[in-house]
């Protein structure tokens, strides 16, 4: 696939996808949304990648959902297309994807940083939810998402008020798993991306599963999954061989059986 609004690449065993729309800070309108979910997905189905990375530019990872495009939207379009329905296959991907974010990360920006399964922030990244300054609300994930992260109070005041918060603030509050120096960001988030991709990729993806489980089930059946999972996991190859390599003081070499 040819794409215009991303730049896709990939970085050893790691699937790197850029947001490349720098004139509108990256605003996320339908065909970014189409590449992007093309490119993970293609990301996802190749078995020579482990890990994936996402991010835009230093001034904006995404600026939010182009306002443009939706500016003349009626109820009925916006409703009978399930306007940004779409972007739900982005959180079906199977292997990890680590959200690298510098700048703007706003309205649906953010909440397309949320949709990873972590974030890593450039020291100057600002998080917010401004969808309320335009007479609408957060509509791709942030009042759902958004609360898990940080709890009611903060995701309120967030939604409510518009604000945008810092990187440090989103570190604090659990948004944003680490800060590091914008210049430093990328090559950062890669190494991270990299480690995974180092590892057995089935017992990956199920700690993946494992840790999205506990968002959509109770604390009971989540650790029976977990458990299940991890009795699962004693079938490969790469358990023995993980061990062996601990016990006899070498590094393991996973084959992903
Ligand atoms: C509705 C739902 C569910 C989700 C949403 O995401 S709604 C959008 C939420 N985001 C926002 O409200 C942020 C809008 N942008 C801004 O407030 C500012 O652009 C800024 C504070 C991020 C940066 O300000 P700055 O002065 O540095 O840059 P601008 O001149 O304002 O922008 C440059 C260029 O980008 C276009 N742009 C920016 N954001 C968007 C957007 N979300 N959609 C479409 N286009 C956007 C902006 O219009 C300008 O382009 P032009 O000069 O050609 O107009």
């Amino acid at each position: 696939m040819a794409y215009e609004t991303i730049i896709v690449e990939t970085r050893g065993k790691v699937g790197l996808i850029t947001l490349n729309r720098p004139k509108a800070l990256n605003a996320l309108n339908s065909q970014v949304l189409a590449e992007v979910v093309a490119a993970a997905s293609a990301f996802d189905a190749d078995a020579g990648i482990g890990a994936m990375v996402l991010t835009g530019s230093e001034k904006a990872f995404a600026a939010g959902a182009d306002i443009k495009e939706m500016q003349a939207m009626s109820f009925a379009d916006a409703y009978t297309q399930d306007f940004f329905v779409g972007w739900e296959e982005l959180t079906r991907t199977r292997k990890p994807i680590i959200a690298a974010v510098a700048g703007y990360a706003l309205g649906g920006g953010c909440e397309l940083a949320m949709m990873c399964d972590f974030i890593i922030a450039g020291d100057n990244a600002k998080f917010g939810q401004p969808e309320i300054t335009l007479g609408v609300m957060p509509g791709m994930g942030g009042s759902q998402r958004l609360t898990r992260f940080v709890g009611k109070s903060k995701a309120m005041d967030m939604c409510l008020t518009g604000r945008m918060m810092d990187a440090a603030e989103g570190e604090r509050c659990g948004l944003v798993s680490r800060v590091v120096p914008v210049a430093e960001l990328l090559e950062e988030t890669l190494k991270a991306a990299a480690k995974i991709a180092e590892f057995s990729l089935p017992s990956v993806m199920m700690t993946k599963e494992a840790v999205n489980r506990a968002y959509e089930t109770t604390l009971t059946e989540g650790l029976r999954f977990e458990r299940r999972l991890f009795h699962s996991l004693f079938a490969l190859d790469d358990q023995k061989e993980g061990m062996a390599a601990f016990v006899e003081k070498r590094k393991p070499n996973f084959t992903n059986r």
